[in-house]
């Protein structure tokens, strides 16, 4: 149990206390001021019991209690014996026991506390130094002491001699590191505020300035922080995130007295003038702890130090141990990661490789059995530790690339599944009929089950032991998940093609339907005709989608009821989509067209009538005109009265209104539709027209008179012939317009005139021509010829006599002769009919 004692009493603590000298002057050196009385607890003793008595010396003896944040804390740090004591008694005024010269044994045991003195709301914890002869290898309670120090306070003076700088054990570097790796551990996440890490180095006798002993306390604190492990989360954490360091360095006590009391006011003044900017006691590094709370924070915090293992540290066989542990392990993680280092990559890149169980497996076997072989010699405890933790390492890295390839097996397993599911429905929709999708649940459930045995067994080969079953169960539940969401998925794809092939076929039958009845538009029952197909063919359509949700395993009433009224509008949308096809313009115009024909070319019996004279033609027209236009209304609109389906409830999906869709042809279009009608049925009516007047016109007189003249073939000849005909009508087109002017007269002038002219050049031809071929003419006067060329009439022309004796020289022959008088014949008489 802790205990205090007033001024010039000696606490008995424990019967482990050594007699003290206390300090008895109530000022030191240059004037510190020192508590009057003894206020010190000892707040932890040697056997680690935390004192009850600390929240009644924050309230009475410090009077702390009612300073809320207002109020410090700072813990010493140090091998036993450096003189920790006596600097605390320096800097605060507390009267902490100091070691007596001549025994040189240990002062300080367990944790003491007290307030500074002169009003300084300073809680300071002197803390049993390390490394004490008294506790031997035993390092339990300077580990947990120091680490109950970093946790408390704001200021961590770390006290040391100056030769122990650079020294890793002396300067308590490996006290530190394990001190500094639990407090992360215990407080690091949720720790709020920094801690100052003040170094003093004592005596500082050498000429190594004191920046120089700082860098290596620096490079050293860097290094065990690195060194340390950092628990998840705060891999990369810096020292800087966590600590400041500080450093200062005080004179020899015993040979430079002067100067240590000089810089020991100094290194005082920092921690109690606020204005210095060397002062200690920054924001930063409050631990946000009322003080009024602060005792009970403190044993908390104590209890949580105490109960941790992890300050359980080794002897030396365990240090030993455990640093060749590590050391064997990193060698045999090498080849184990070696080996697996070539399918990484295949595995990233979405590979299934077949061999990754295998080639890991043999690689941790052989990774465990070197760690085994070299590492079960050591301390057997920190041995099995190790053991565990490489094995876990390994399984680690395994099992990520493992995970790894799982994933890659789910994804091509919910691939495969979904292509193969659906091409397999596919094939099994195009069994149009009744049989079409019988085998939905045996078709889907086949592949399911292979894709699942595909998996199963990537997850199988992906075992190292036996203990790595159900490693990936987790991924198994997922697989299964994505299995079902991928068969609703192929069953609402099923569920579609079915509504898509109901509609198609019952189109097909509506279509025929449909267009018989606007094809007979007459008769009155066109719509009740429409609508009584349209419910036969939705109430087998009905009938079929039931059976295809039984087949498909469409169990929810919601959804099934949704089907159903998808494929009733989808049936009227089809419907009504024909209907506008059936009464698209042409379609309708030839409707109507028929309709006029129907009644205005045939008689009430069928039979085609033939006009004559004595029909009264128009009436006719008009008649069968008004009743064809009157069914340009009965087409515009569907009249859905004489249905049934359309009146059970629910039949169309809420939100569906089919009013709209009833009408067919617009207004403007119905009138365009009537004008065009109009425009076409005018034509009939003309056309009929004619053909009466073509039954009572005769042939025209004038082809009798041709027939006559020309007989019937020649008048044939004629007609047929177009050059003929071409030639004829020329004549004809003369002889109308030389008629109707009345030019005959000078026309015949012309021709006659025409014809003297030819007359005249044909005569002379013929005299030239005799002239040159009879010798015997070439004595006598030649033959005359005609005047035409110097103009006189041709009833001038005459023939010269022939001379005398040209008979006998005419006896040629007598063929020649009467050859010669048949010319001069030809000539004179030709001459006669040309003066004619
Ligand atoms: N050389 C030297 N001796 C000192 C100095 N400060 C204190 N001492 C002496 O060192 C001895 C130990 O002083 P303590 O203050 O009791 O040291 P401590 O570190 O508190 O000792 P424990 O509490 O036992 O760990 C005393 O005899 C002091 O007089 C110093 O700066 N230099």
């Amino acid at each position: 149990m802790a205990a205090t004692s007033d001024n010039q009493t000696v606490p008995e603590l424990h019967g482990t206390m050594k007699p003290v000298v206390p300090d008895t002057e109530h000022r030191i050196g240059s004037g510190f001021p020192l508590q009057s009385k003894l206020t010190r607890l000892q707040l932890v003793d040697e056997e680690q019991q935390f004192s009850d008595k600390l929240s009644d010396y924050m309230q009475q003896r410090w009077q702390l209690s009612t300073a809320g944040f207002d109020y410090d804390v700072v813990a010493v740090f140090g091998s036993q014996s450096t003189g920790k004591s006596t600097l605390l008694n320096r800097l605060f005024g507390t009267r902490f026991d100091v070691m007596d010269e001549g025994q040189r044994q240990q002062t300080t045991r367990g944790i003491w506390a007290d307030r500074g003195t002169d009003g300084m709301p300073v809680l300071i914890m002197d803390v049993e130094g390390t490394d004490g002869r008294e506790r031997g290898e035993n390092q339990d309670f300077e580990r947990k002491s120091a680490l109950f120090s970093l946790a408390m306070a704001e200021v961590l003076l770390v006290n040391m001699w100056e030769t122990m700088v650079g020294l890793y054990n002396g300067a308590n570097m490996g006290l530190l590191k394990t001190v500094m790796e639990v407090n992360l551990q215990l407080f690091g996440g949720g720790r709020e505020g920094k801690t100052l890490i003040y170094f003093v180095i004592r005596d500082h006798v050498s000429p190594t300035p004191l920046e120089n002993l700082a860098k290596t306390l620096c490079k050293d604190m860097e290094r065990i922080w690195a060194e340390l492990s950092k628990p998840s989360g705060l891999e990369t954490a810096e020292l800087s995130d966590y600590f400041d360091l500080k450093f200062v360095s005080l004179p020899h006590k015993l040979l430079q007295p002067e100067e240590f009391e000089e810089a020991a006011i100094g290194l005082r003044r920092q921690f109690t003038d606020k204005d210095s900017k060397d002062y200690v006691f920054r924001p930063a590094y409050k631990r946000q702890v009322p003080a009024d709370g602060f005792a009970h924070y403190a044993q908390a915090v104590w209890e949580k130090v105490v109960s941790n293992k992890d300050l359980d540290l080794p002897t030396q066989q365990e240090l030993l141990a455990q640093y060749r542990c590590d050391e064997i392990a990193a060698a045999a993680l090498e080849p184990f990661r070696a080996a697996l280092e070539p399918l990484r990559p295949r595995v990233r890149a979405g590979e299934i490789v077949d061999a990754l169980g295998s080639v890991g497996g043999a690689a941790r076997s052989q990774a465990i059995k070197e760690f085994d072989e070299q590492a079960a010699r050591y301390h057997a405890a920190v041995y099995a530790k190790k053991r565990a933790a490489f094995v876990q390492a390994l399984d680690g890295e395994l099992h990520a690339l493992a995970l790894n390839q799982v994933k890659n097996a789910l994804a091509q397993a919910t691939e495969t599944f979904s292509t193969e599911g659906s091409q397999v429905l596919e094939d099994a929709a195009k069994n149009d009929g009744d049989d079409a999708g019988k085998g939905f649940a045996e078709v889907v459930g086949s592949v399911r089950r292979r894709v699942r045995a595909w998996f199963d067994k990537v997850v199988a080969g992906l075992a190292v032991d036996e203990d790595s079953a159900g490693a990936f169960a987790a991924e198994t539940r997922q697989l299964e998940a994505m299995l079902d969401a991928t068969t609703a998925k192929l069953r609402t794809a099923e569920m579609e093609r079915v509504l898509e092939q109901l509609r198609r076929t019952t189109r097909e039958t509506l279509s025929e339907e449909t267009s018989d009845q606007l094809n007979s538009p007459g008769s009155d029952g066109m719509w009740a005709g429409v609508m009584g197909a349209f419910d036969t063919a939705s109430q087998r359509a009905d009938e079929q989608l039931q059976r295809r949700m039984e087949r498909a395993e469409v169990a929810d009433g919601d959804t099934r009821r949704r089907l159903e009224q998808r494929l009733h509008r989808g049936l009227w949308e089809d419907l009504v989509a024909l209907l506008r096809e059936e009464v698209a313009d042409q379609m309708v115009l030839l409707r109507l067209r028929g309709a006029l024909e129907d009644r205005f070319r045939y008689d009430a019996s069928g039979l085609p009538r033939v006009w004559r004279p004595t029909d009264d033609i128009d009436a006719h027209f008009a008649q069968a005109r008004s009743s064809a236009q009157a069914l340009l209304p009965l087409f515009s609109r569907i009249d859905p009265t004489a249905s049934r389906v359309l009146t059970v409830d629910a039949y169309f999906p809420s939100g569906f209104d089919p009013t709209p869709t009833l009408t067919l042809i617009s207004g403007s279009r119905l009138r365009d539709l009537a004008r065009r009608f109009g425009r076409e049925a005018d034509a009939l009516y003309l056309e009929a027209k004619r053909a009466l007047v073509a039954t009572q016109s005769h042939v025209p007189p004038w082809v009798l008179v041709l027939l006559v003249l020309l007989g019937w073939n020649e008048a044939m000849t004629i007609l047929f012939n177009p050059l003929y005909l071409v030639l004829t009508a020329l004549v004809a087109g003369t002889a109308l317009v030389l008629h109707n002017l009345r030019l005959w007269g000078p026309a015949i002038r012309a021709v006659s005139g025409l014809a003297n002219v030819a007359n005249d050049h044909v005569h002379n031809l013929l005299v030239e021509a005799v002239n040159r071929t009879d010798p015997a003419r070439n004595n006598a006067p030649p033959l005359r010829r005609s005047r035409s060329h110097q103009g006189p009439r041709s009833d001038d022309i005459e023939l010269e006599p022939l001379p005398e004796g040209t008979s006998s020289q005419l006896s040629l022959d007598s063929e020649d002769v009467s050859s010669r008088n048949s010319s001069s014949e030809r000539l004179h008489s030709d001459a006669a009919i040309t003066s004619k």
